[in-house]
């Protein structure tokens, strides 16, 4: 059994949202330089010794940023945390599969970006994409590997995502993060709500990510039902080039915890 595969049955997190600390961008200062610092894997053991509950990598066709080393020497690490899971990010139809048959890790997240996408900014188109992500959810199934789908938030599409055999919805976030703090605040995470009841009554597990920060990270957690992980990136890591990642984490843990308070 690949240390680093777990059923879904085995919440790590009693219920509670996990945080998968993303670490592209720690990688992709690194890549400006020939000096091998900031270190991916230093950034992602402190990480998880101020406890995140993951790591999150999109290692992008161009590595512009996570490169195949940093896979690879990522699940090395996370091996020696058990009760840490790795979520890795990327197109099927491109080069991720042969990372998550290489690696195994705990959930792979389709996300239909395009090879020089500058990020990623929507999600899968279905019914229409289901023949083509059909089978490659398959095959992730036959290696033990957790499948979630990068998607809008459209209620209508969870039954879609259910039916080509997902294990879970990533809910692309930008829209909330760009509503929050407006007047369209409270209508933004009624959509967002209303998506992740549709896809818990479909059996769907619901990650959230994409722009989430420490000021609109508790709300959200706290009125979209059954949010299971929020992968954060970009911000977390800007936040830790003033804060370090330590008092980084535990803030963003912190603002997860309110959120049930
Ligand atoms: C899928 C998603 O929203 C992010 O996880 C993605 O990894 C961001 O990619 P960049 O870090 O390349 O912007
Ligand atoms: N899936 C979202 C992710 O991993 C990180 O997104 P961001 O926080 O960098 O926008």
């Amino acid at each position: 059994m690949n240390p680093l595969v777990a059923p879904e049955s085995t919440q790590r997190h009693s219920g509670r949202c996990a945080l998968s600390v993303n670490v592209n961008k720690v990688a992709l200062l690194r890549n400006t330089r020939h000096l091998g610092i900031p270190s991916v894997l230093r950034a992602a053991e402190l990480c998880l010794q101020a406890g995140a509950q993951g790591i999150t990598v999109h290692p992008r066709p161009d590595a512009r940023h996570i490169r195949t080393q940093d896979v690879h020497e990522l699940a090395q690490l996370l091996k020696a945390w058990p009760h840490a899971e790795y979520n890795i990010e990327g197109n099927p139809t491109q080069n991720l599969m042969d990372f998550i048959r290489e690696v195994r890790p705990h959930q792979a997240t389709f996300v239909p970006d395009s090879e020089d996408q500058f990020t990623s900014d929507h999600g899968w188109n279905l019914p229409a994409d289901e023949t083509r992500l059909r089978p490659l959810i398959e095959a992730c199934h036959a290696l033990g590997v957790r499948v979630s789908l990068f998607m809008d938030p459209q209620p209508s599409a969870m039954v879609h995502a259910a039916r080509v055999g997902a294990d879970r919805v990533e809910l692309y976030t930008e829209s909330w993060a760009s509503a929050w703090g407006t007047a369209r605040e409270d209508e933004v995470l009624r959509g967002f709500a209303d998506t992740a009841a549709a896809a818990l009554a479909q059996g769907l597990g619901v990650n959230a990510g994409h722009d989430l920060n420490r000021d609109n990270l508790t709300r959200f957690v706290r009125e979209v039902p059954g949010v299971a992980e929020v992968s954060i990136g970009h911000a977390l890591i800007a936040d830790a080039l003033e804060l370090g990642y330590t008092q980084t984490v535990r803030d963003y843990q912190r603002c997860i915890q309110l959120a049930y308070a």
